[in-house]
């Protein structure tokens, strides 16, 4: 590569604009963090040793990248910077330096800077903004100075309180944090997304990100987000004293704060907590790529102030990514539930940071092919924060003789029909629906999950034995098994089996989302399934529904709407089947997450500002309350916004509490968690 440094640097400005629009808005990155570190520094080098070539709109001089338009926008009160990077004890202690040179300290000073150290969450940061206590707006970093509105978003999440508590709350008061998925969640989510023939997400820093950037709130209230607070934007009236102190205050306002965070007497202190640290971030449910170090005295901070993207006070410590070698045994393949064919790298096991690594996911065809990773061939593998580990790249100079490239088989490993790729499309998939055993197995494991029917007491190796004993052959069966069937079944006693056939007969009394989950059909994940039983209540008139009447169905797309149509349309003895044996789908709304409003019924009338009127039916309803539409003796409360009339006329008459918006805000409980 013979470049000249301008042509290179503008080589690497296009190429990390790019790579920002695939994380920030597309939230799914084609590199690693770390390859685009790697990037970004050469950058950043560049520029620094040739300071003409720094342009306005170089990455180095921006936060992120400008919102989505999809998304109303909210000008940050104060930008949302980024933070300098340290990827060595050296460079932390540089930063100390640097910092100590900016106060006007002598070189050998003896005065130490105490700093706080807490872990560097991996999720997308986000602001809230607080009126005189209540949550009234929620926003992403976007491009730190402008963010997108996601108010209606964050709201679904329960740990974020929707009012504030304790003393001296804020009149205004502007919060930043970190909004992410703990593994658990995250490998929840992909299951069903892999099963709904979805894209999967790479990690779960996508995988929140994706879930809080959703035009549809109800999908981000179907994935379990945290929320923890870091950093305050504006808050009127306090003068701020500490880091610290801040975490502290934020607390007994009732916002959740990190539990991990240690106060460092000076840099060689920070040092040591980052490699104490080190081993105890692979413990944690949630991801982390690093410390976040802040000086802790408010005051030092207001005068380090910061440059342009980034405050000078704090620094971003980044552990390097846990890459190992190790060999692939094997090529496995698997069949889901929906025909497609996964290719699973069988390692030799390697311990990467502590966790034993056996297997790695090979995607599809064109991931095999891009890295050509072959049987036989040393790999480099890697567990940045992911928690699949994945396939970086082969060592070509390892590869032994006679290896070959791998091609996923041209039959299913299960049932030996020629499988097919749809044009377009990077998935392989096994055809036969009707009786790959392969997929019955798996969805059969769908149907009974715990998002499905939930059905308890059927995990994989018994459904295999119904399998292989013939007892079953679709989901519809498991309702007709009788005792005599299961008796002669290994590991099976009187017990289990009037308990599992118990199980089953109370688990035929179902919701209709739950139903649609289980069914499995291609592109109806938890949030369609839920959204399409909203909007038609009850199984026989999702039957009826053409796809234009499905498409109608707030955020069910064409390719969702046809793809349920196709579905219905040849899966019409199943269904009638699935009755006949008992299956009942009632109409459901979702279920409340507190009793809190239990047995309080609502009306909403006139204008509302905190909410929409739809929020604040939602609300109540998900804290166990009732909304209506029209007043009556069993109503409740009636909350009344400007211009209410003849409801609010009716609830006079009838002598029912009237509440002002704010009052009914003042009901809320703290969390809706509660
Ligand atoms: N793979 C890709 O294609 C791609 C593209 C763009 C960016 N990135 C990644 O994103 C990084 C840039 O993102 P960035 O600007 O958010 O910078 P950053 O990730 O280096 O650090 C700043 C961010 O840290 C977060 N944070 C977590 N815990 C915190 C805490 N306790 N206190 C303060 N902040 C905390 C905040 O969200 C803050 O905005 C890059 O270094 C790269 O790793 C990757
Ligand atoms: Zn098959």
């Amino acid at each position: 590569m013979t470049s000249t440094p301008s042509e290179r640097a503008a080589w690497l400005r296009t190429e990390l604009a790019r790579h920002n629009v695939l994380y920030y808005i597309h939230d799914s990155p084609e590199v690693s963090d770390a390859e685009y570190d790697k990037l970004y520094h050469e950058l950043v080098k560049l520029e620094t040793e040739n300071p003409e070539l720094v342009t306005p709109d170089s990455p180095t001089q921006r936060v992120g990248t400008a919102p989505a338009s999809a998304f109303g926008s909210v000008t940050h009160k104060k930008p949302m910077l980024s933070l300098g990077n340290a990827f060595s004890a050296d460079e932390l202690r540089e930063f100390d330096a640097r910092a100590k040179r900016h106060l006007g300290l002598p070189e050998d000073t003896q005065e130490k800077i105490a700093y706080l150290c807490e872990l560097k969450l991996d999720g997308l940061s986000v602001s809230l903004t607080y009126e005189n206590g209540l949550l009234v707006r929620g926003a992403t970093r976007g491009d730190g100075a402008t963010g997108e509105d996601i108010t209606a978003n964050l709201k679904t999440i329960p740990s974020i309180p929707l009012r504030l508590v304790g003393e001296n709350v804020p009149a205004l008061i502007e919060i930043r944090g970190e909004a992410f998925l703990t593994h658990g969640e995250f490998a929840r989510i992909n299951s069903e997304r892999e099963a709904s023939g979805e894209p999967t997400f790479a990690n779960p820093r996508n995988a929140a990100a994706g879930s809080l950037r959703q035009l549809d709130h109800r999908i981000t209230a179907g994935r379990k987000l945290k929320v923890w607070f870091y950093a305050v934007g504006e808050a009127s009236g306090w003068e701020p004293e500490s880091q610290r102190g801040w975490l502290e205050q934020l607390k007994a306002w009732g916002l959740p704060t990190a539990p991990e965070r240690q106060l460092c007497a000076d840099i060689d202190e920070v040092v040591a907590t980052v490699a104490a640290w080190s081993e105890k971030k692979n413990t944690l449910d949630y991801d982390t790529d690093g410390v976040v170090v802040k000086v802790n005295d408010f005051t030092l901070q207001r005068e380090l102030g910061q440059v342009s993207r980034a405050p000078r006070w704090a620094i971003a410590y980044k552990y390097p990514a846990l890459q190992v070698e190790t060999v692939v045994e094997e090529i496995l393949v698997q069949v889901g539930r929906t025909g497609a064919i996964t290719p699973l790298a069988k390692l030799a096991p390697v311990s990467v940071a502590g966790v034993i690594v056996g297997r790695a996911t090979l995607h599809n065809q064109d991931e095999i092919d891009r890295k050509d990773v072959r049987v036989g061939d040393t790999v480099v593998i890697q567990r940045a924060g992911e928690v699949i580990p994945e396939v970086v790249q082969v060592v070509t100079a390892k590869r032994p003789e006679g290896t070959v490239p791998f091609k996923l088989p041209a039959t299913c490993p299960s049932c030996g029909t020629a499988t097919v790729r749809a044009e377009g499309e990077a998935v392989t998939r096994c055809p036969n629906a009707e009786s790959c055993p392969a997929q019955l197995q798996t969805r059969l494991e769908y149907f009974v999950s715990r998002n499905a029917l939930n059905i308890d007491g059927l995990g994989g190796e018994r459904l295999a034995q119904f399998i292989d004993a013939g007892l079953v052959r679709d989901p519809a069966d498991l309702f007709t098994l009788t005792k005599e069937q299961l008796l002669p079944l290994e590991r099976m006693g009187e017990k289990l089996a009037d308990n599992l056939i118990g199980e089953l007969e109370r688990k035929k009394n179902t919701t209709l989302a739950r139903l649609l989950v289980a069914l499995g059909i291609r592109h109806v994940g938890e949030g369609g399934a839920s959204r399409l039983a909203q909007g038609f209540g009850t199984l026989e008139k999702l039957r009826e529904a053409t796809v234009e009447q499905l498409a109608q169905v707030p955020d069910v797309g064409l390719t969702t709407a046809q793809s349920v149509r196709t579905w219905l349309d040849n899966n019409t003895a199943f269904l009638d089947k699935l009755s006949s044996v008992g299956v009942v789908a009632q109409g459901d709304e979702a279920a409340p997450v507190s009793d809190h409003f239990a047995g309080k019924s609502f009306v909403f009338t006139g204008a509302l500002t905190l909410f929409t009127r739809e929020d604040a039916e939602a609300t109540v309803k998900r804290l166990g309350g009732r909304a209506a539409g029209s007043v009556s003796k069993q109503t409740s409360y009636v909350v009344a916004g400007p211009g209410a009339g003849s409801k609010l006329a009716k609830a006079e008459q009838l002598g029912i509490t009237v509440l002002t918006e704010d009052e009914f805000a003042a009901m809320l409980p703290v969390s809706a968690e509660e």
